[in-house]
């Protein structure tokens, strides 16, 4: 165990570790101005992405992790620049998309994707599928006419959705059946990097098996690289690599999906963990104890000095109103945010 005390160690770690990644993400910020009163004076600002770093490997998912107003869509929509960054860099395929000009963004665009939540409301009702599945390759000149049907043939395929559902508008789809669409249409171009924002949420749990399917598919296929958002994480288990915590705009914990689940080293990870009943007891067993998590995620106008969490943590302690806590390596891939980790503090209660 080392205390990381420097940035700059954590960023030359970090890219040594990921040599050969597809996604490099370093101290991405994204705050949104508050405005208040008749005048819309400026009167603060909410830190939703606050200094996030972290690398996905080539044809991985890292999953992304944390309850409602943590920062996770954000975070998906900023890498993408869909939202303007505040600061930091996103690199995809060693290209920093941060610098890209309008025209050379619209260019990237076709190697980084996102699939949205809502599927009704992210595909236009007015259009046939068709129509929607062609819009990205008409946008990036992908062949001719019978290029383009035979390539939305081959994506209706990839989906399982029959070839002529093409001729459907999304009305006549169902929930499941809509959101294989919005795969097809990200997936169109061949991405080297998906967003998946909470792909099953809003669908019926037995279909969310089936479109987590398709999605492992695609991926093994095309070796696609997956930041997959999800406020559940027994969803990750079968399904990421590695795990990224989020709370109020920070990571708490990064590792490898087997570290996190069997010890998980932060005590958020640790409560979330505990709320879900599918951890098996091969991941119980090293932490045997369990930890509720009790009250709301704070407003985050108003974070908690020090570390974040600690205004909900049964472990904390007089440190952890002082400075925030750096992220600690604690094995070959996992890392956690917390005091308890600290050599320091190793009178602390045994945990
Ligand atoms: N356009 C915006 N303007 C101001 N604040 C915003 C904006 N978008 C998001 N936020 C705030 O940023 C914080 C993070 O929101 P975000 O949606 O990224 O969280 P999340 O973890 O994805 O939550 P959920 O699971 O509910 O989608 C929240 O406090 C949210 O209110």
């Amino acid at each position: 165990m080392s205390l990381t005390d420097n940035a700059d160690e954590i960023v030359t770690r970090g890219a040594r570790k990921e040599a050969d990644s597809m996604v490099q993400v370093e101290g991405l910020k994204k705050h949104f101005p508050i405005h208040e009163g008749i005048l819309r004076k400026r009167a603060g600002e909410v830190r939703a992405v606050d200094g996030v770093s972290f690398s996905i490997g080539e044809g991985q998912t890292f999953g992304l992790v944390g309850e409602s107003g943590s920062g996770k869509t954000t975070m998906g929509r900023a890498m993408l620049r869909l939202t303007e960054p505040t600061a930091g860099t996103v690199r995809i395929d060693g290209q920093n998309v941060v610098d890209l000009s309008e025209d050379e963004l619209k260019r990237f665009r076709q190697n980084m994707q996102i699939v949205h939540q809502d599927p009704t409301s992210s595909l236009n009702p007015r259009h046939r599928v068709k129509t929607i599945i062609e819009a990205p390759l008409k946008i990036h000149d992908y062949g001719d006419a019978k290029e383009r049907i035979e390539r939305i043939e081959e994506l209706l395929d990839m989906v399982d959705l029959p070839r002529e559902y093409m001729y459907r508008h999304p009305g006549q789809l169902s929930g499941g059946q809509k959101q294989r669409v919005g795969i097809a249409r990200a997936v169109a171009l061949n991405p080297k990097f998906v967003v998946l924002d909470e792909p099953t949420s809003a669908l019926d749990v037995s279909v969310q098996a089936r479109i987590v399917n398709i999605l492992q598919r695609i991926q093994k296929e095309y070796g696609i690289t997956y930041l997959f958002i999800t406020h559940d994480l027994s969803l990750l288990r079968n399904v990421a690599d590695r795990i990224g915590v989020m709370y109020l705009g920070r990571l708490v914990e990064v590792g490898d999906v087997q570290s996190v689940f069997r010890t998980p080293e932060h005590p958020y990870s640790r409560a979330l963990l505990s709320a879900i009943s599918t951890v098996s007891d091969a991941d119980k067993q090293a932490k045997p104890e369990q930890q509720k998590l009790e009250g709301e995620i704070p407003d985050p106008r108003e974070k908690p000095s020090g570390c974040a969490f600690r205004s909900r943590c049964p472990r904390a302690f007089d440190a952890c109103s002082g400075e925030e806590p750096s992220m600690y390596e604690l094995g070959d891939d996992q890392e956690a945010r917390c005091y308890l980790h600290d050599d320091r503090y190793r009178e602390e209660p045994d945990w």
